[in-house]
């Protein structure tokens, strides 16, 4: 089913009317479409509950629509999860934190220790191998989880609400080195958040998703006529913030 090798579209992946009503009874998602293409980096941007880890959980695979489909384009791709607390097991150093992923698909011990730190230099922790978690502050801790992201070589990164328990300093850093990275790796990221400032810094293009039962209502591409700082002191930043907050606040009311 996931598989469309004679499909002449290719993204990289396509979600198709998807619904997903839960147990419960509360249906999170509803009508949601949406293609992501190789090379973006695609924030889903909506309220609190409207769906957004619902339909990255769809993505990954982790559960099934109730409607729809999750669609791969030619080849589906190695994929990377990085969620918002850090999930490092306490006992295990940086670099066993790091390779577990490789471990666990079978690679010996050299080639994974290779991988593993050259991840942890990629993410600027190279020297805190040995370290354990508790020795890392929260910044370095979520730099510990992107590099186990990493060490897996992903084509796709999936990242929900990463740096939304960091402080603000700690968080513009991150911003900044995931965003360098994503460029330098050529990956191609979908990224949840609530926060407009962080999407429109981050992305090349932002879904915005509507109050429960979540559905796309917008597609905005970004317009990056600066760089790092310089593109946040910017007034096309502003313009573009102010934009999607309007958007934003339509997707809202148009569900009130
Ligand atoms: N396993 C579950 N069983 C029942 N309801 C669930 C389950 N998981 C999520 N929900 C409900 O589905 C809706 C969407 O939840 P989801 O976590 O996907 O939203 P979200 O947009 O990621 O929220 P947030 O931004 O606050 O993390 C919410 O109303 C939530 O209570």
């Amino acid at each position: 089913m996931r598989e469309q090798g004679c499909r002449p579209a290719l993204s990289l992946l396509k979600v198709r009317d998807v619904a997903r009503r839960f147990s419960s009874g509360t249906l999170a998602l509803q009508g949601v479409d949406l293609a992501v293409e190789r090379g973006e980096f695609l924030s889903l941007l909506g309220p609190s509950g409207c769906g957004k880890s619902t339909l990255l959980r769809l993505i990954m695979g982790l559960e099934a629509p109730d409607a729809g489909a999750v669609e791969w384009g030619r080849l589906r791709p190695r994929i990377g999860v990085v969620f918002q607390e850090p999930t490092l097991m306490p006992w295990a150093s940086v670099l066993d934190n790091v390779a577990l992923p490789l471990r666990l698909q079978g690679q010996g011990r050299d080639e994974r220790q290779r991988a593993a730190r050259a991840a942890i230099d990629l993410v600027g922790l190279g020297g805190f191998e040995r370290a354990v978690p508790r020795e890392l502050s929260g910044g370095m801790r979520m730099r510990v989880s992107i590099a186990r992201a990493f060490a897996g070589k992903p084509e796709l990164l999936l990242m929900d609400e990463p740096f939304a328990a960091l402080d603000e300093i700690t968080r513009l850093r991150l911003d900044d080195e995931l965003q360098a990275l994503a460029r330098d790796q050529g990956l191609t990221v979908l990224f949840v958040t609530h926060s407009v400032f962080e999407s429109v810094y981050l992305s090349t293009r932002i879904a915005v998703m509507s109050p429960r039962p979540g559905r796309i209502t917008a597609s905005l591409p970004i317009e990056r006529t600066a760089t790092g700082a310089a593109f946040r002191a910017s007034a096309d930043y502003a313009r573009q913030c102010g934009a999607v907050s309007a958007i934003l606040a339509e997707a809202m009311a148009g569900a009130a």
